[in-house]
């Protein structure tokens, strides 16, 4: 029998309550494939296997901010039990960018036990190089055999850390390559789905979009009055909390702020908090709302340009950032949101800007909550507006549907459009551009580095690569990133102790990401300690 599992380090969460990965109920105990064939029963186990990693990969949703998900199990057969439990010598995920590798933590977690095992991956690692990398990982911890889900889905990462594995004499197999059955289907579904914000962002440039209602049995979200609260009961609240945890952003009409005063924050955990986005063509909005309060949530209010500009000045005095669009629509945004670098929008708009997102077709998945009441009323809000169509056979087929209980309520959801799987694309060397048109917007002398995995994200102030800087004394300092440098010395020469923690506080976390989220609440909590009070 293997030791028991160790204390988990980090990225290496207890199980959280999640949604499911995919059509079916995940189960707590690994199911035991029935006796078939020798191979038979070896693929049932990597497929089941492949799956845990998916879900153990999707572990760091809400934590940090949303990123591409990384999971590994080591996994090697016991012949004195059936229970594939029993089977994993260790499983890690990638907690934020910058921490240790999901592979890494595995096979720390395995020790011994990951000589001559197979190492199970849903994605492909992205970063090949260097000692603590995925690969040197499973080389070192004596890993006889990886299967891979799914290749890197962004070109310049693509097959790289496959042939890296396989030229230091690991057999690698990959699904849908090498190994091909329906259940490798469903488990590469798990790899896909756990990392759709990645593959809709490589593949359409724009970030993957939720839309998220709750309505009545009878298909309304609200009454004729437009009173809203509450459709859904409270756990399907508490779910909603978890999908804005998971998003860089929530998304609402002018009309649901006049009409809901909602506050938008995920105040279910201390985690990654999103930011709010009110699209408003009139600007007519509310002098007093909850989203202007900028302490809880940063606030961005998009609309339409000249739009009245004295309250757009209001709003900034407050905290609020307003950008003007041209023409202000869900694709513009959509695309805005993408140069900002956002991999996941959440939008919990009303039925007109819902309907007016699906037509721009930049919705990717719907997420119903249904609650088993009925309201009536033959003018009262419906989820989605005006569509166009006709004929029922008009209708969008959601695809990949899930159905789940919580409390009273139902929750469907299901993809619009397919999760863009762009694994099968394997490029030579030399097809590789240097510039690389799929991943950044090219032109000719412009490099982008928007996200740290993206061609040119070496250059991101996120790109975990640690900076020595001399501090006011002259004295060589080690910071971890350039982002956890830059957002400390938001603080750094101030003389006040408070000031000083903060400065501390910057410089322990455990990500850039946790750095700016630190800097930026207490930059937002404290501006009078803010060197030269520099703008949000
Ligand atoms: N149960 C649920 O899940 C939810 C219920 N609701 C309820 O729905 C009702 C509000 O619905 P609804 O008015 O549809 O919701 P929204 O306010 O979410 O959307 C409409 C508003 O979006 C703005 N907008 C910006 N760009 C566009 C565009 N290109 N096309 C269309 N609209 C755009 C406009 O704001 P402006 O007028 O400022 O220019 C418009 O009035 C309320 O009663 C609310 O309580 C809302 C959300 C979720
Ligand atoms: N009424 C309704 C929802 N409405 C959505 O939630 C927003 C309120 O969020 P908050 O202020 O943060 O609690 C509201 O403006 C609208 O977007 N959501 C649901 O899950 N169930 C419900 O019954």
């Amino acid at each position: 029998m293997l030791a028991p599992p160790a204390p988990p380090p980090l990225g290496v969460a207890p199980a959280r309550a999640s949604y499911p990965l995919r059509p079916v109920p995940s189960r707590r105990c690994l199911p035991a494939p029935r006796a078939v064939s020798a191979a038979a029963a070896s693929h049932a186990h990597d497929a089941v296997f492949l799956r845990r990693a998916a879900e153990v990969a999707d572990r760091s949703a809400g934590l940090t901010s949303p990123h591409p998900n990384f999971g590994c199990v080591i996994a090697r057969p016991q012949l004195e039990t059936e229970n594939l439990d029993a089977w994993v010598a260790g499983e890690g995920f990638l907690y934020a960018q910058g921490t240790p590798c999901a592979e890494l933590i595995a096979a720390d977690q395995a020790g011994d036990h990951a000589r001559g095992a197979t190492a199970y991956l849903n994605l492909e690692p992205g970063d090949c190089y260097g000692d603590s990398t995925a690969v040197s990982s499973l080389v070192q911890a004596g890993i006889t055999r990886v299967v891979v889900g799914l290749r890197h889905p962004l070109k310049h990462l693509r097959g790289k850390a496959i042939q890296s594995l396989r030229s230091d004499g690991i057999q690698v197999d990959v699904v849908g390559e090498d190994l091909q059955s329906k259940l490798f289907k469903e488990a590469l579904t798990s790899c896909l789905i756990v990392n759709a914000p990645l593959l809709y962002r490589a593949a359409f440039r724009v970030p993957f979009s939720v839309l998220k209602y709750a309505m009545t049995a009878d298909g309304k979200i609200a009454a004729s009055s437009g009173h809203a609260s509450w459709v859904s009961g409270r756990a399907s609240r508490g779910r909603v909390f978890e999908l804005r945890g998971r998003s860089d952003a929530v998304i609402v009409g002018g009309n649901t702020v006049r009409r809901d005063d909602p506050r938008l924050t995920a105040r279910h955990v201390k985690g990654h908090v999103p930011v709010r986005i009110v699209m408003s063509q009139t600007c007519n909005l509310p002098e007093e709302a909850n989203l202007w309060n900028v302490h809880e949530a940063y606030t961005i209010v998009a609309t339409q340009r000249g739009a009245r500009r004295d309250f757009q000045k209001k709003l900034a005095m407050k905290g609020v950032e307003v950008v003007e669009f041209d023409m202000l629509n869900p694709r513009d945004v959509m695309s805005y949101c993408y140069d900002r670098g956002y991999l996941s929008v959440l939008w919990e708009c009303g039925g007109t800007l819902s309907a007016a997102a699906i037509s721009a077709r930049v919705i990717h998945k719907v997420y119903a909550f249904c609650a088993p009441k009925i309201i009536g009323g033959a003018n009262a809000p419906t989820p989605v507006g005006e569509l166009g169509m006709n004929q029922m056979t008009q209708a969008i087929d959601l695809i990949d549907v899930s159905y789940e209980q919580i409390d009273r309520d139902m929750l469907m959801s299901g993809f619009i459009q397919p999760i863009p799987d762009l694994s099968p694309v394997i490029p030579s060397v030399d097809e590789i551009p240097s510039v690389d048109p799929e991943v950044s917007p090219y032109e000719t002398n412009i490099i982008s580095f928007y996200k740290t995995w993206d061609t040119f994200g070496v250059f991101s102030n996120f790109s975990p690569h640690p900076i020595h800087m001399p501090d006011e004394k002259g004295d060589c300092l080690t910071w971890p990133t350039v982002e956890h440098y830059y957002q400390a010395h938001k603080f750094a020469g101030v003389d006040n102790p408070q000031a000083r923690d903060i400065v501390k506080e910057i410089k322990k976390a455990r990500s850039p990401e946790e750095a700016a989220r630190i800097g930026r609440t207490r930059q937002r909590e404290f501006p009078e300690l803010v060197y030269l009070n520099i703008p949000l």
